[in-house]
């Protein structure tokens, strides 16, 4: 069941819309009346406690979880009710808490392969065979893999990489496919501070290239370092949206954190 997508959200500049989104698993609301806006080349943070509903509010724009009320909306098509891979080939790329990666392939050819799959529609194996003679898809992957310093690993098995490593190659496998809109769930999760500051870094500087971001985080350094917008969920609700500054001082945030991480 499809909600018409309000009048007020209907702005030239937004590219997604998340129209009066609910999701329940049982009796338990996961996410209700959820409404979002996010514009073109910004980036629009969601925080909010652990079980606040945010990788479930990830998991519906993504295609993994049907919402049980309401529509999500990107560049003017209807995302509800498609496949997954349907939606990675609209323009959305997503990072995920738990990377998903090919771990006995390189680094350099898990990098490569969403290139190929992108270019030829799905992912074959046999478009291994030509990872050699595909320069122009190699040179770019080698870049992106020196933007997100695995330089030294780019030949090394993907599933013996750490976690935090394992999370910068999968930023460099969406990036490869030039997403109009990339998902971050906790990005630097699993990472060093100094690995932290390098991904917050190289995140600027995908902004300044004009890519549009939906960034789940835990750390507010890294929250408040990239987000344009904010949006604070807690039990299932938007509780708060606005700027940065004005996200920090309200104090509905302060009461939903109940006194652990102060924003
Ligand atoms: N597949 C599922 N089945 C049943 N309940 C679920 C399922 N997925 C999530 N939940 C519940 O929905 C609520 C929201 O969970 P969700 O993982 O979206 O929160 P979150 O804000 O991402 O939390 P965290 O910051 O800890 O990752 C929680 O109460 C969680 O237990």
């Amino acid at each position: 069941m499809n909600a018409p997508i309000k009048q007020t959200e209907m702005r030239d500049n937004v590219v997604l819309h998340v129209a009066d989104v609910h999701k329940t698993f049982g009796g338990l609301h996961a996410l209700a009346d959820i409404d979002l806006a996010i514009e073109e080349g910004k980036t629009h943070a969601i925080i909010g406690p652990n079980g606040a509903g945010k990788s479930t509010l990830l998991n519906v724009i993504v295609g993994r979880l049907a919402p049980t009320r309401g529509a999500v909306v990107f560049d003017g098509k209807v995302l509800t009710g498609m496949a997954p891979y349907q939606i990675n080939q609209v323009g959305i790329a997503r990072v995920f808490q738990t990377p998903e990666i090919f771990p006995d392939l390189s680094v350099l050819q898990n990098v490569m392969a969403p290139a190929f799959a992108k270019r030829d529609g799905a992912f074959r194996l046999n478009a291994l065979t030509s990872f050699d003679s595909e320069k122009a898809i190699r040179e770019e992957a080698e870049h992106l893999i020196e933007d997100v310093n695995l330089t030294a690993r780019k030949h090394s098995h993907a599933g013996s990489l750490s976690r935090g490593d394992k999370r910068r190659m999968e930023l460099a496998m969406c990036l490869i496919q030039h997403p109009r809109l990339l998902l971050l769930d906790e990005p630097t999760a699993g990472m060093s501070r100094a690995d932290t500051n390098a991904t917050v870094d190289l995140l600027k500087k995908i902004k300044e290239r004009g890519m549009t971001k939906i960034i789940i985080e835990h750390d507010m350094h890294v929250v408040f370092s990239l987000a344009d917008k904010i949006s604070v969920l807690a039990q299932g609700r938007i509780i708060c949206e606005g700027l940065p500054d004005e996200v920090r001082g309200d104090p509905r945030v302060q009461e939903a954190y109940l006194g652990g991480t102060h924003v």
